[in-house]
C-alpha cells in the first residue's frame, strides 16, 4: 500500500519498563488521524519514534512502503511536545528560518511564512518578539513552524492544547488544506470533543498497547449499543410494557432504551406511531468519551 505512514510492531522500553508493546497503526494520506490515550499511554513516545528522535527497540516505521530515512523525515512536519521556539526571535524570522532549514528557497520560505501567519491570525504580530505573545499565540506559531515547509507528512503532539475555539478552527482549516492535498496528519489530543469533531480516523492507545483503531464512523458503529432514542409528543412511559425494551432513561416525551437482541426496532417505531406523532427515533451513537472509557476498562 502506498501513501500510508505505517507504524509496525514497535516495542520500546525505558529501563525495565516497557512503554510501547507491539504498537502498529496506519496514518492514511489525506486523512486526519487522532491519536488519543490517557497520561503516560505512549503517544509522545510513539511520535518521537516516528520522527526518529527516539529509536525503537524493535519494529519499524515506513512511508509509502519504504522504511523511513533521515532524508525522508526531513520532509515531515513535526510539532514536538517540548515546544522549541526562540523567545527573542519574531514569528516571521523563526518561520523563515525553519523553512530554510528544511530546504526551502528564501522566496518560498518568505511566501509560506506570510501566508501561514495571516491564516493563523498572527499577521499583526509577525515582527514582535515571540516571548511577548500570549501562550496561545505562541502555540499558533509553533504549529506554523511544523507547516512552513509544506511537509509530506504531519505529526503534531497536542497541537490544540491551550488554543481558544476560534484558534482551533483556524488551525483545523489550515490542516484540512494539507489533508486535501494528500498529506497524512497524525495529531494527539486530550480534548476528545475536538478529536471527535475533526478526525477521520482514530487510534486509541492505553498502557502502551493499541486498543482500537479505525475510522471514526467504523469505531462508533462497532461500539454502538442496541440503544435507541425516541421522542414523541405525549408521555413515552408505555415503552415500559413494550416487549424487548429496557428503559434506560425516561423524561416525559423523551426516552432512551435498549432493545433486546433480535428485536425489530421498527416494531417499536410502529407502536409509537400508533400512539401519535414521532419527533425523533433512531440508534444512539456512542460518543468518543464513551468509546474511550470502554477501551480503557
Ligand atoms: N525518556 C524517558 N525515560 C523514562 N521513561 C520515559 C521516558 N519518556 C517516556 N517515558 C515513560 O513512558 C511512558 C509513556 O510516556 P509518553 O510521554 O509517551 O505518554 P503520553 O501518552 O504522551 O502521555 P501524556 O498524555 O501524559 O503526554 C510514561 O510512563 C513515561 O513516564
Amino acid at each position: 500500500m502506498t501513501h500510508v505512514l505505517q507504524v509496525e510492531s514497535i516495542n520500546r522500553s525505558f529501563g525495565d519498563r516497557q512503554v510501547l508493546k507491539e504498537v502498529s497503526f496506519e496514518v492514511t494520506a489525506g486523512r486526519m488521524t487522532g491519536f488519543v490515550g490517557g497520561n503516560g499511554a505512549g503517544k509522545t513516545t510513539s511520535m518521537r519514534i516516528i520522527l526518529g528522535v527516539l529509536a525503537p527497540d524493535s519494529g519499524r516505521v515506513s512511508w509509502q512502503g519504504t522504511p523511513l530515512t533521515r532524508q525522508m523525515r526531513q520532509r515531515f512536519g513535526y510539532m514536538p511536545e517540548e515546544r522549541g521556539l526562540y523567545p527573542k526571535m519574531s514569528p516571521r524570522e523563526q518561520l523563515i528560518y525553519f523553512g530554510r532549514l528544511h530546504g526551502l528557497s528564501r522566496e518560498a520560505a518568505q511566501r509560506n511564512t506570510t501566508d501561514l501567519l495571516d491564516r493563523m491570525g498572527l499577521g499583526e504580530r509577525a515582527n514582535d518578539q515571540l516571548e511577548s505573545l500570549s501562550l496561545g499565540n505562541q502555540q499558533r506559531v509553533q504549529i506554523a513552524a511544523a507547516l512552513v515547509h509544506d511537509p509530506e507528512v504531519l505529526v503534531l503532539d497536542e497541537p490544540f492544547s491551550g488554543l481558544d475555539p476560534l484558534a482551533v478552527d483556524a488551525v483545523v482549516s489550515v490542516l484540512r488544506e494539507h489533508t486535501a492535498r494528500g498529506v497524512p496528519v497524525l495529531f494527539s489530543s486530550h480534548q476528545l470533543d475536538v478529536v471527535e469533531r475533526l478526525c477521520d480516523d482514530l487510534v486509541i492507545i492505553a498502557g502502551g498497547v493499541i486498543r482500537a483503531a479505525g475510522s471514526r464512523e467504523g469505531l462508533r458503529a462497532a461500539y454502538t449499543l442496541p440503544r435507541y432514542e425516541l421522542r414523541v409528543d405525549g408521555d413515552a412511559g408505555w415503552l415500559r410494557d413494550q416487549p424487548g425494551v429496557t428503559l434506560v432513561d425516561l423524561d416525559g416525551a423523551r426516552a432512551v432504551f435498549d432493545l433486546a437482541p433480535g428485536m425489530d426496532d421498527q416494531q417499536v417505531l410502529n407502536a409509537a406511531l400508533s400512539r401519535g406523532p414521532v419527533r425523533a427515533f433512531g440508534p444512539v451513537a456512542p460518543s468518543l468519551v464513551e468509546i474511550f472509557r470502554e477501551v480503557n476498562q
